[in-house]
């Protein structure tokens, strides 16, 4: 278990801000430092799925893709893509995806992606807890109707018809996608979850709302109900905790164009990434291509020099001191402690 390493850099311990990416040699502007592979898990919100290529994540300014595949609700921008997307998931992939598809699909079930989560404050870990541990109580009792080949008691189907009837009214298609992506990850490559997934900065506070926590939970239910049985005893609560813990440090935005472009698609979150701290005044640039994000120093780097990314979005790096750390505080939940910030900093 160990952040990923290169000739180039090693991630070390940083004063303030955690692990860190650290050059091991003098670097000319220009060099590419690191290509990121495919996300380990992603979602792309349902609101951009029948415009952006399931695959590799292309866009063509809105217009629907030629390759549609109905049962799956994916759109492909080629065969190739389809193919490629097929062979990853693998048939235990396809069929869940297919399952979650049947789930969404009669109620026109949608997202909560730009809907307001409700306001309050955040859930503080002993909340976490008991919400979560309730949840599986109810996903224990779904799991035996599912799993049990002896007829049920008819207060067991009662419970469980009043577990979907409750959870029945909220249920998010983004979050229910991401926490599939993340199980199917998790199924195909156990050794890359422990390795990569594990050792990711974890946020212990990552619900904004107590609603948005109740999403979360919901949306484990709703899987646990309606899974593939195969893959339902890899699909635990601390799973869907781990996924939502290490996306709130570690997600990067999947947007159409550029970095900074507007449309905001989904997010991903790519392990060997997720080491590049952020500054206010950063010395790496970074790309999406397709699938996988590009780093490459923006200037010479010289040996010993914190390699890091910028967090904030195209004109946020033109805010005020005060301005910055506040949002980097509220989006990412860190007091920035980089180079810019601590010489601006008032006295
Ligand atoms: C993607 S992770 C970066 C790697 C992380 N430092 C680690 O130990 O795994 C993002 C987290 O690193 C920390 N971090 C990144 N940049 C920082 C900065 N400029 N000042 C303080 N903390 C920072 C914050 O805790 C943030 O949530």
């Amino acid at each position: 278990m160990s952040p990923p390493d290169s000739d180039l850099f090693e991630v070390r311990e940083i004063p303030n801000a955690g692990r860190g990416v650290v050059a091991r040699c003098d670097i000319p502007a220009g060099t590419v430092m690191l290509e990121s592979g495919p996300p380990a898990f992603h979602v792309i919100f349902k609101i951009y799925g029948k415009e952006t290529c399931g695959y590799c994540f292309y866009w063509d300014r809105g217009r629907t893709l030629p390759v549609r595949d109905h049962t799956t609700a994916k759109v492909f921008c080629s065969e190739e893509c389809r193919e490629s997307w097929i062979q990853e998931q693998g048939k235990v992939g396809v069929n869940a995806w297919l399952s979650l598809q049947d789930f969404l699909r009669p109620r026109g079930r949608g997202t909560n992606a730009d809907e307001e989560m409700g306001d309050g404050l955040k859930p503080q870990p002993v909340e976490i807890e008991r919400v979560w541990q309730e949840t599986e109580r109810q996903a224990k009792l779904l799991r035996v109707y599912r799993q049990s080949k002896t007829p049920q008691t008819k207060a067991d189907r009662k419970a469980v018809q009043a577990i979907m009837r409750k959870t029945g009214e909220a249920i998010d298609a983004d979050i229910l996608s991401y926490f599939l992506c993340g199980t199917l990850f998790r199924y195909k490559e156990p050794t890359r979850w422990n390795d990569e997934v594990s050792i990711l900065a974890m946020d212990d506070q990552p619900y904004k709302t107590q609603k948005d926590l109740e999403s979360s939970c919901n949306s484990y239910l709703h899987l646990v109900s309606i899974l593939p049985l195969e893959l339902l005893p890899h699909f635990t609560s601390e799973l869907c905790r781990t996924l939502v813990r290490a996306d709130n440090h570690n997600a990067f935005g999947i947007r159409s164009g550029g970095e900074d472009s507007e449309e905001y698609m989904g997010y991903g979150v790519y392990p060997s990434a997720s080491y590049f701290n952020h500054s206010c005044s950063p010395n790496l640039r970074k790309q999406r291509i397709g699938r996988q994000w590009q780093f490459t120093a923006g200037q010479d780097i010289s040996l010993g020099d914190q390699c890091c990314i910028s967090y904030l979005g195209g004109d946020e790096r033109d805010l005020s001191f005060s301005d910055r750390q506040r949002r980097l505080k509220d989006t990412w939940g860190f007091d920035c402690s980089c180079e810019r910030c601590a010489n601006e900093r008032p006295d």
